[in-house]
């Protein structure tokens, strides 16, 4: 039987209507109960992140930054390159604490990694010597479920993912694009509430790219986690997010936040002829443009002094 890991077990919080047929109550829910406004699903409180460099002092590498996203929001965050997104996704993960200002999570500081948060990254985090439904099965079996519970789970969501018939293969013997799907099958599985990607499909050509955007979407609308999808790719945030998020050139802040109303079910290879598709990316980029190129005069300048 498939068991949901819900809010309140992550929470440690039992629940009078949770059990097999009265799935457990999300966030959302508890908080109307309780009378409450309801809480965010990631919120950065004035977020600072120093780093200690190698001459004994320190580097800021995002500054006084506020971002709220809320339950099954898809929020997108772009900015020049170094400004801090990979940072921002570590703070939430648990992976980096900040160094002033508040991570929280579900209205909880984040102290540590939580297994309840998903992540996919650039690169494929599968294990090479694993097959493609023992990588995936190695969420549910990490969380208790039995061999053959987690197979069948697997099985599932290597159908969703569009991999049944690969289940024995190795990663190798798959090309770039199925990697990426056996890598969100392997994190979608375990039904994060909270799920941080980073650059997911920058490694993949153009076409494939779109495709497993559209996929992205359809599987993120199955169980809607809130998501921060950090990218370069301004088309590819808009195509995707309910919000986009700019980085101001780094020590990383908030320069600017944009609500992307275009409808939904988007087909991502499509919505990019909406006319309104035009008008967000002209503003945005607007906002992104001064930071982009003040980011390329740093570079620019600092290969001048070292040369
Ligand atoms: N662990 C670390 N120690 C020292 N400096 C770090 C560390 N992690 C990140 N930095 C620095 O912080 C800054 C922000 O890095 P980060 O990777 O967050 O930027 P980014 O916006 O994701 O970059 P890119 O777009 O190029 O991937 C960079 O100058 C980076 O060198």
């Amino acid at each position: 039987m498939h068991k949901t890991i819900s809010i309140a077990a992550i929470n440690g919080n039992d629940h009078k209507h949770s059990g097999p047929d009265h799935p457990a109550p999300t966030v959302t829910q508890l908080n109307e109960e309780k009378g409450r406004e309801p809480m965010a699903a990631i919120e950065l409180r004035n977020v600072t992140k120093k780093f200690a460099t190698a001459d004994g002092g320190t580097y800021t590498a995002i500054e006084n930054l506020s971002l709220t996203v809320e339950e099954g929001q898809f929020c997108a965050v772009v900015g020049p390159t170094g400004c801090g997104k990979s940072t921002t996704l570590t703070l939430v993960s648990g992976l980096e604490q900040p160094s002033r200002g508040e991570a929280l999570v579900h209205g909880e500081p984040v102290r540590g990694i939580d297994t309840s948060t998903g992540f996919v990254f650039q690169q494929d985090a599968v294990f090479p010597w694993r097959s493609v439904v023992d990588n995936v099965a190695a969420g549910p079996l990490y969380r208790g479920r039995s061999r053959s519970e987690a197979l069948t789970l697997a099985r599932d969501w290597l159908r969703r993912v569009g991999l049944s018939g690969f289940e024995d293969r190795y990663p190798h013997q798959l090309s770039g694009g199925m990697r990426k799907r056996v890598a969100l099958a392997q994190s979608l599985i375990n039904q994060p509430r909270i799920l941080l990607m980073d650059e997911p499909f920058s490694a993949l050509d153009v076409q494939t790219r779109a495709i497993m955007s559209t996929e992205l979407l359809h599987l993120w609308d199955q169980t809607k986690p809130a998501v921060v999808f950090v990218t370069h790719d301004l088309e590819e945030a808009i195509a995707l997010a309910d919000k986009v998020v700019v980085l101001t050139a780094g020590p990383g802040t908030v320069k600017a936040e944009f609500e992307i109303d275009l409808p939904r079910p988007r087909v991502v290879q499509e919505i990019r002829f909406d006319p309104r598709f035009t008008r967000l990316y002209e503003q945005i980029w607007e906002a992104l443009r001064a930071e982009v190129a003040e980011a390329y005069a740093r570079t620019t300048r600092l290969a001048e002094v070292a040369s």
